[in-house]
């Protein structure tokens, strides 16, 4: 994809995050430069979603450093990164239920605007708020439905509306983690071919189980096992790796053959 690399957009230097005697994050390094779809893969317990916790904060690292769009975030707040736009996809569980799907975009956006949740009233109210919330919901191809409440969206619909909160904020970077995520077969392809409209407008760090859709998507690729990078290379190479076939793909080949 690229003839040679650009300035990153994310930088992480040699993160390190314990919990106890675990090391979750192993003097952990990578880039993720502007426009790319980097997905991070690796075996349960690798430390994906901890270093996405990370990323926006939600972890603090015990050493190490964060950059983001040229700035040391290493120490800043979740709200600050988000502000400085980081944004992770909200799981489905922080989707307030009762409301409507562009209630949801528009609170979302709302927040992120640095207004309290106590002004909720007004996000039903003010029109920018409901028109970017709107074209938000129309990226994702819930335009039709952004009157439904929650409750009443099937499963991949809830997961591309957390979608739709997560480009309300008008991120740089979005960290999405398993997006996949107990969808079935067409609710992925959905996924998928949503995914691949949004990268030519965001860039994105993917947290990933699904090996097709990752293939399908990914510029690069780090694997990560134990907390540490073992490879990071495009699709081609990643899929050639000894070490990587050995650790993940190979044992995960196994699983589907015998499991
Ligand atoms: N809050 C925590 N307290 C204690 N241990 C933790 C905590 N969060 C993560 N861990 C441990 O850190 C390691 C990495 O976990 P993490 O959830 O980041 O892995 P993962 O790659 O996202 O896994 P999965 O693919 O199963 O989601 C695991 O050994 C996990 O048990």
């Amino acid at each position: 994809m690229f003839d040679s690399l650009p300035d990153p957009l994310l930088r992480v230097d040699n993160l390190v995050r314990r919990f106890g005697g675990i090391t979750a994050t192993d003097n952990l390094s990578m880039e993720v430069v502007p426009g790319e779809l980097h997905a991070i893969i690796g075996p349960n317990g690798a430390g994906k979603t901890t270093l996405i916790s990370q990323l926006t904060g939600q972890v603090m690292p015990n050493s190490g450093t964060i950059r983001f769009a040229g700035r040391d975030v290493t120490n800043l707040p979740s709200y600050k990164r988000s502000r400085l736009g980081l944004a992770r996809s909200f799981q489905i569980t922080s989707l307030l239920k009762d409301f409507s799907a562009i209630d949801n975009v528009a609170l979302a956006a709302q927040a992120h605007d640095g207004h309290s949740f106590r002004f909720w009233g007004n996000a039903r109210k003010e029109r920018h708020l409901r028109e970017s919330a709107r074209a938000a919901l129309e990226r994702v191809g819930l335009g039709a439905r952004a009157d439904i409440v929650v409750s009443q969206l099937s499963h991949g619909e809830q997961r591309e509306l957390e979608l739709a909160v997560a480009l309300a904020t008008r991120p740089q970077l979005l960290l999405l983690d398993e997006p996949m995520a107990g969808l079935g077969v067409t609710e992925s392809a959905r996924m998928v071919a949503l995914l691949k409209e949004l990268r030519k407008e965001v860039t994105i760090v993917l947290v990933e189980h699904d090996m097709e859709a990752v293939f399908a998507l990914a510029d690069r690729i780090t694997v990560l096992v134990y907390g540490r990078v073992i490879a990071c290379d495009v699709p081609d190479a990643i899929r050639k790796h000894d070490e990587v076939k050995r650790a993940y793909l190979g044992e995960q080949h196994a699983v589907t053959r015998h499991g």
